[in-house]
């Protein structure tokens, strides 16, 4: 395993709610990742919930999120240390409750 999958491989397991984002919660510094956050805080999760990993910060996790999910972009949702999706997944999975339930449960 290499160094930067097992780094990830940790953050993933030992936070329930997981993003990998641009900024922070507090300052999201793309729109995907600001509504990733929203829909979150709207499915009821506090901010002091939400782990989340800046991979402006962190170039070599940035690319390495992508390998580890077989996703190709950022925003990233983990809970529980399941791959859920990007924004676009969250909002749909939002509109059909499910998020709510899944974070709930
Ligand atoms: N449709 C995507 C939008 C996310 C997206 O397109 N992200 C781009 C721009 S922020 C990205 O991560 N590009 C690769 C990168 O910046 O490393 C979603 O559902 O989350
Ligand atoms: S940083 Fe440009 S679209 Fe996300």
């Amino acid at each position: 395993m290499s160094d930067v999958h097992q780094r990830i491989d940790q953050l993933v397991k030992s936070n329930n709610i997981l993003l990998f984002m641009k900024g922070s919660a507090s300052f999201p510094q793309c729109g995907f990742s600001g509504r990733a956050v929203q829909i979150l805080k709207a499915c009821g999760v506090e901010a002091s919930q939400i782990a989340t990993v800046n991979v402006l910060e962190d170039d070599e996790i940035r690319q390495g999120i992508k390998d580890y999910s077989q996703w190709p972009t950022i925003p990233q949702l983990y809970v529980k240390g399941e791959f859920i999706g990007g924004s676009d997944i969250m909002m749909e999975m939002y509109e059909s409750g499910e998020l709510k339930k899944l974070l709930a449960a």
